[in-house]
């Protein structure tokens, strides 16, 4: 592709976007929070112990008290101990004094993974299992299975038992991070628990453990409608990775680049393949409510662009081999049932939702071929393309039977989707007309207060 003259305006939007790891992980005190209850079995024994001073015949009961823990393949639930070795409580064995709110875990994880303005979505944690892990227990690489449209993270908090091993190697987009909690937790001058949280779509698996025990308790993460934090103290929480990237930077960029009379003279596309997946329901999901869920980085491309009054749709990428060229589509459907051979001649004649693109620098578009016109749009790519060719194929790893998560029976699946910001040209780049309805009530005055100069605060 020949290159522009603004090219390097484009590469700083690039960077300024930056390249955090896709969690965050810190420890808290224990503090007196360290009692746990639990339900031997089918009987009415319980059990106790207290994580502050749990010794190995308290930790050999607990582990005892446990199930096998599965995981899901596909549909199916499956107890195979060369996958995932280890022992688990159901939320109705047991009653952990952990309170993610007043130790502060809950807003730290929420200020880290939650871009921009924070106060304006929340996280709700669900409290989804209690897991020990023994001498070689492990569980290997997997994503957790997404539950629902807005799951956004898991959290998984470890006690200060002993134990050496069982490290948390976290995957995505080819890099990798390890957390070990048992040497986190090993050099805290009083009992602590180590909390780590990350992106839904994330890859990771637990070592092996070569002693001792470790013992978690894991989170569901999901997305809510903005409601403010209650005002119970917090206890100071110590953060040892962070995630988010800086707002302030990215919007510099993307105003200096606007500013360029050059760039999209007749208006444009500046496109973003996302760097992570967001769940859906199969033939459900309606692709707006992924602006409702972003993650990380993809979240402050919303929201840098929504303060600038540009508008954001979230598009799935198709080839058209029969034209030899990109489309942009905002809607889902199982194609499985039609086959469109030319998407060109299907948005000319039967629908006009998306848009050819046509990437600047490269030869316009030649559709003689067609009767009617056919939508196109300039677009530059800011952040590599995400493609989306077949339903089916792109959104499950290895086909449906072969997707490896914590739990068994997906209704949803995690796919690819690329955000395209929508900007007029040089003097009008606003295209914003309407703040999408479920941010109105809680974002409203934030545009209003931007629009009027303040800049976006990093947090
Ligand atoms: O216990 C852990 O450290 C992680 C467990 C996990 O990945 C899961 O339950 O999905
Ligand atoms: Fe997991």
């Amino acid at each position: 592709m020949a290159t522009q003259h603004f090219q390097p305006k484009v590469d700083a939007l690039f960077a300024a976007l930056g390249k955090r790891p896709p969690f965050c992980t810190g420890v808290t005190s224990l503090d007196n929070h360290g009692v746990l209850f639990y339900r031997k079995g089918e009987n009415r024994d319980a059990g106790y112990l207290n994580f502050a001073s749990a010794d190995e015949e308290a930790l050999q009961d607990l582990s005892a008290a446990c199930d096998l823990a599965s995981f899901g393949h596909g549909q199916q639930t499956v107890y195979d101990e060369t996958y995932r070795k280890a022992r688990k409580l159901d939320t109705d064995r047991f009653a952990s004094m952990i309170d993610i709110h007043s130790s502060g875990i809950a807003q730290h994880v929420s200020d880290e993974l939650l871009e921009g303005k924070n106060f304006k979505r929340t996280l709700r944690f669900e409290l989804y299992k209690l897991n020990v892990y023994e001498k070689d227990s492990f569980f290997k690489p997997h994503t957790d299975t997404p539950r629902a449209e807005n799951m956004f993270g898991s959290l998984v908090i470890t006690f200060p038992t002993p134990h050496v091993g069982g490290a948390l190697v976290l995957r995505h987009n080819g890099d990798e991070w390890a957390v070990d909690s048992s040497s986190i937790l090993s050099q805290q001058s009083k009992p602590s628990i180590c909390f780590i949280a990350f992106y839904s779509d994330v890859e990771h698996e637990v070592l092996p453990l070569q002693s001792g025990h470790r013992v978690t308790l894991t989170y569901n993460l999901y997305i809510e409608k903005s409601k403010l934090y209650s005002e119970i103290p917090q206890l100071p929480t110590i953060p040892i990775h962070k995630s988010a990237p800086d707002c302030l930077v990215f919007k510099t960029a993307l105003n200096d680049f606007l500013q360029d009379p050059d760039v999209f003279p007749n208006g444009g596309v500046l496109a973003f393949g996302l760097r992570f997946k967001y769940p859906i329901i199969l033939s459900e999901t309606n692709l707006e409510q992924i602006i409702h869920v972003l993650k990380g980085c993809d979240a402050t491309i919303k929201d840098v662009a929504h303060s600038l009054s540009l508008e954001v749709v979230p598009e799935v990428l198709i080839h058209d081999n029969e034209n030899g060229v990109d489309v942009m589509y905002p809607q889902l459907c199982d194609w499985d049932g039609i086959h469109i051979a030319s998407w060109a001649e299907y948005l000319a004649e039967k629908d006009d939702l998306g848009f050819v693109v046509h990437e600047v620098g490269e030869p316009e578009p030649d559709f003689d071929n067609l009767d009617e016109e056919v939508k196109v749009k300039d677009v530059i790519w800011v952040t590599p393309k995400t493609r989306f060719t077949n339903f089916k194929a792109t959104f499950l790893r290895g086909g449906e039977d072969d997707y490896y998560g914590n739990e068994a029976g997906i209704t949803c699946v995690y796919g690819s989707v690329v955000l395209a910001v929508m900007v007029g040209p040089p003097g009008h780049r606003e295209t914003l007309q309407e703040i999408p309805k479920r941010e109105k009530l809680h974002e409203r005055d934030i545009y209003e207060l931007d629009r009027r100069g303040s800049d976006l605060e990093s947090d």
